[in-house]
């Protein structure tokens, strides 16, 4: 370990009651980046249109390989090369239904990971049918925010703004989320100002991001598929591996807007602080909790 590590390792210790941060996670982000950056994952990502670039760009950046390969029949000869499947329903139509199916059905045949990104899965019929379906399909991990887990777990249609949540605050949905992963047996994470990371027992809090994130279209949709990149490098240990994502894409969130002029600008320098998060830098800035 470096000299700047340790020292920025002291600065996020658990020293008690000055400090909230339990020192081991900068040291489980990092390994899981530096890991991502060695090994490339290849994330196949059946996903909407507004997030193909910010998903595919955010993956390659940050070291990993996207294709947004979504048709049904490519999926025998392609889905087994991946080492993680990232499905997102933003625009759904019913055509895409049979692939995103097909994809999650043979990642749990060869055990290997998959994620599921509920887009406004409360908005109708159509969409919340389809994700509990998929939701049965045992994804890895389900990531949403708040309205979208609310809904999940109560299995109801439910308020919010489009494929934004009506939901003020994460907090709002952590018994959602709670009963949505013990239900489900997937990892459940719930985006917001804090995000919850929950496998129905265990709950962990990550408390990096800047609010302007929310204002880039598909920052949401594109931590999912980091997510997917994530759980492929530790399948076995999804709650670390998502809740880590969660931080490192936060932290690059929060480098960007020194630079940034706008959300326009932070979209751009997000994506090149992943590029050059370092360890310094990433052990000094990781703020997850046990909650
Ligand atoms: N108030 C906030 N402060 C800090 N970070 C935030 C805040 N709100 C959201 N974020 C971060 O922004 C990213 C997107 O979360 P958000 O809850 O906006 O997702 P979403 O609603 O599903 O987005 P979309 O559907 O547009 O892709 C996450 O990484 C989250 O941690
Ligand atoms: C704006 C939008 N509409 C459907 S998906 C999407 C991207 C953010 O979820
Ligand atoms: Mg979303």
């Amino acid at each position: 370990m470096t000299e700047a590590s340790s020292s920025a390792m002291q600065h996020n210790d658990n020293d008690g009651e000055s400090n909230p941060y339990p020192a081991h996670w900068g040291p489980t982000a990092w390994a899981l980046l530096a890991d991502l950056r060695q090994r490339c994952p290849l994330v196949q990502c059946l996903t909407n249109f507004v997030s193909m670039d910010m998903a595919a760009n955010t993956l390659i950046a940050a070291g990993a390989s996207p294709a947004m390969i979504h048709s049904l029949g490519e999926i025998p000869d392609f889905t087994p090369q991946t080492h993680a499947l990232c499905v997102n329903v933003g625009t759904l139509s019913p055509s895409w239904v049979p692939a995103m199916k097909a994809a999650a059905e043979l990642m749990i045949k060869l055990g290997k990971p998959w994620v599921l990104d509920p887009v406004s899965a409360g908005a109708s019929g159509f969409r919340l049918n389809t994700c509990l379906a998929l939701v049965g399909l045992k994804p890895t991990v389900i990531r949403g925010n708040g309205s979208e887990i609310i809904a999940l777990s109560k299995a109801s249609l439910g308020a919010s703004k489009g494929v934004e949540s009506a939901h003020g605050s994460s907090m709002d949905a952590l018994e959602a989320a709670k009963s949505l992963a013990k239900s489900s047996g997937s990892v459940v994470a719930v985006s917001g100002a804090v995000d919850i990371v929950t496998d129905g027992n265990r709950v962990v809090g990550v408390h990096n991001g800047v609010p302007m994130m929310q204002k880039i279209a598909a920052t949401g949709c594109a931590v999912t598929a980091f997510i997917a990149a994530f759980v492929a490098l530790d399948p076995s240990h999804p709650l670390e591996a998502t809740a880590s994502a969660l931080s490192v894409f936060g932290i690059a969130g929060e480098l960007g807007m020194v630079l940034a002029k706008g959300p326009a600008s932070l979209r751009v320098h997000l994506i090149d602080s992943l590029t050059a998060l370092d360890e310094a830098a990433l052990l000094s800035r990781v703020r997850i909790t046990d909650m």
